[in-house]
């Protein structure tokens, strides 16, 4: 049986080192820091993390406590200096060990008594939390962000004392918010049991607010209602920018100078793009950086929070089969496919001054290549993933021009249906070469994957919708049974294959003697799919991401020397396509994909795994 830690529902009544967490000391005013404010100042303090209502603890996806709760930068012209986060949280760690002793001693010989009177329960110290989406009229907020929330809220992830405004410049009252949220919802809560009463409590928790985002007046008019809900409780305060990226820092800045928490944590979740190249992105960062430090921005990739992503390191680094293999040793080639059935329709504006390449290669495969090819980091902690992440991208060879194919959807009519091509749709200019499709070879410069393609495939308007890892390791040296694969070796090559969407699955392709007389070869696979194995729904990733973010875990986001050096990579390539206006291969809509992506992995001696005939 699956051994499952519920991140919201490890009993905290138990007296344990994760029971009697750090913030229950810290609560426990066993600790207290406090600092100046300044208007603009984000201001820090530490909070119970047990929810009240249940006696949970919340936890993060690492699946253990925090081992820290983010030390708060305390203004913008007082950013404290990461380095001195290593030195803090061990004294700190050094701290609460010693009352953790000193509470485990008390407590021996008086098990039923109740916990010692220093430690204050949450009901006590009545801190609250405040979710603030900001462009709440938008597609996103609709789409994922309330339903993710709410789905916390039914898995009572959420503390008891929790709020949620919206914030946009469109006229609404609570009601219409509340409305808006109700109709669609779209989350994978909406079946179960109780879902209308849990909605109409959590709707109860739903505000809305109205303003500009560039005006500090309608954030200082946020900031008064924010504290009118929250009744007095000290408060943390998290803002979600689901807004266009032009209007991040005006959001940021307002927010920052008024509407920060004056007695808890802030914090901010940037939606992508984080920038469009590595000059637009580093000022983005730098604009961040006067009103936030770094470990108040939660720079978010939701491809982070999806379950098979989640699962790539615990497949390789906690199962002896795989880690040996993980080189080039055995490993051949690593593909990284992403493709969607559908065109732009309704993002065309958006994602014409974008293109696949920033859309979804430049963050979301890279990212899931930099979890796979990175070294063991020494710990779980963010900090030591991240470190781990940032060295691979910063090994890396910049792609050049000749490593890649790009390509756009022209318009097909299909079985009585026609669908339009990119550039008929209205919101695109006519003459655009932004590409919607594009394949990339990708070479890492260091000891384990020197000579190793990690090939890249992305594209809209194909034949399917799906999300994949392809592993294809070596031929078999010498092989007893090669007669029975013919000419094509590569029919023999082992295929680990990690689905992430849809049907999660992760399957390893292997040669087995087919049962009978004689000796006939065949290709099965050993498959692990997620429906049989484990029935109980998947969260949306935006779920996780979102309790991470409350939770103050950062392993999920992307930090911003990460950032760079993910946009390092890219940034001459997206130049030289612009400014030699690139003419991208035209497919047809719902086709496979331009052919020069087979000519791209031909010349590396690869063949795609997804077009392999035997899927
Ligand atoms: N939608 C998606 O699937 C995904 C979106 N994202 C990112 O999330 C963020 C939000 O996306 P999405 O919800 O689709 O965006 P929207 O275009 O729906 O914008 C969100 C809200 O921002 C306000 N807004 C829109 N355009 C402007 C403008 N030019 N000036 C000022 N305000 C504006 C509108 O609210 P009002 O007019 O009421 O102020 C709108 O409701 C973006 O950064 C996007 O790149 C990332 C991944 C996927
Ligand atoms: O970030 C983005 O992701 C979506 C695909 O997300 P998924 O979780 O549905 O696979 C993509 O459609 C969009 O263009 C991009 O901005």
């Amino acid at each position: 049986m699956a051994t499952q830690i519920n991140p919201c529902c490890s009993s905290s009544t138990t007296f344990s080192p994760s029971s009697l967490n750090q913030e229950t000391f810290f609560s426990a005013k066993l600790f207290n820091f406090s600092r100046k404010s300044s208007p603009s100042r984000w201001v820090f303090k530490i909070h119970s993390r047990i929810n009240p209502k249940n006696q949970f603890e919340l936890k993060s996806s690492n699946g253990y406590p925090l081992n820290a709760v983010s030390l708060q930068d305390v203004g913008p012209n007082n950013v404290m200096n990461q380095s001195h986060l290593p030195s803090f949280n061990s004294l700190r760690r050094l701290f609460l060990i010693s009352c953790y002793h000193f509470l485990l001693a008390f407590r021996v010989g008086a098990a039923e008594k109740p916990l010692a009177k220093e430690v204050v329960l949450p009901e006590q110290t009545g801190s609250s939390l405040s979710v603030t989406i900001v462009g709440a009229s938008g597609d996103l907020a609709k789409k994922k962000i309330f339903p993710a929330l709410f789905a916390l809220f039914y898995e009572d992830c959420l503390p008891r004392n929790f709020i949620i405004f919206g914030y946009a410049r469109t006229l609404m009252t609570d009601e219409e918010l509340r409305e808006i949220i109700s109709r669609t919802l779209t989350c994978r809560i909406d079946k179960r049991e109780n879902c209308g009463d849990k909605m109409e409590e959590f709707l109860q928790r739903c505000f809305y607010h109205s303003g500009q985002y560039n005006s500090k007046e309608d954030f200082a008019g946020l900031n008064n209602e924010l504290k009118q809900k929250e009744d007095g409780k000290s408060s943390n305060r998290l803002f979600y920018l689901s807004i266009p990226p032009d209007i991040f820092v005006d959001a940021v800045r307002c927010a920052s100078c008024e509407a920060s928490s004056k007695t808890g944590w802030t914090r901010v979740i940037v939606e992508k793009p984080f920038g469009r190249d590595l000059e637009s992105s580093a000022e983005l960062t730098r604009s961040l950086k006067k009103y936030l430090a770094e470990d108040q921005i939660f720079r978010i990739d939701h491809y982070l929070g999806k379950e098979l992503v989640e699962n790539l390191s615990v497949l390789r680094f906690s199962n002896l089969v795989f880690e040996p293999l993980w080189s080039r040793n055995y490993i051949r080639n690593v593909q990284f496919i992403f493709s969607e059935d559908f065109g732009t329709e309704g993002r065309g504006g958006y994602f014409d001054n974008y293109g696949i390449i920033r859309d979804i290669m430049q963050n979301h495969l890279l990212q899931i290549l930099a979890l796979f090819a990175m070294e063991t980091p020494v710990s779980l902690d963010a900090e030591d993933i991240r470190n781990e992440k940032v060295k691979v991208l910063r090994s890396m060879k910049r792609l050049c021009l000749e490593d890649v194919v790009t390509g756009q959807y022209k318009g097909q009519s299909k079985g009585g249906k026609s669908y339009l091509g990119y550039t008929e749709d209205p919101t695109v200019p006519n003459n655009s070469v932004t590409p919607t499709f594009a394949a990339a070879a990708f070479f890492i410069d260091n000891a384990r994957w020197d000579g190793v393609p990690f090939l890249m495939k992305a594209g809209k308007a194909l034949n399917t919708r799906r999300a994949e890892i392809r592993v294809q390791f070596r031929h078999v040296p010498g092989n007893l049974y090669k007669r029975s694969f013919g000419m094509d070796m590569d029919k023999a090559t082992n295929e680990l294959v990690l689905r992430v969407q849809p049907d999660e699955a992760i399957y390893l392709k292997i040669n087995s003697k087919v049962p009978g007389l004689g000796m006939r070869l065949d290709r099965s696979d050993l498959n692990l799919l997620y429906s049989t194995r484990y029935p109980k729904e998947i969260p949306d990733a935006y779920e996780r991401l979102l309790l991470d973010a409350i939770e103050g875990e950062r392993r999920l986001f992307i930090r911003s020397d990460e950032l760079n050096a993910a946009w390092s990579i890219f940034t001459p390539l997206l130049k030289e396509l612009e400014t030699k206006k690139i003419a991208p291969e035209l497919y047809p809509y719902g086709s496979r994909g331009p052919v020069g992506a087979h000519y791209l992995a031909a010349k590396y001696n690869v063949r795609w795994g997804d077009t392999a005939g035997d899927e």
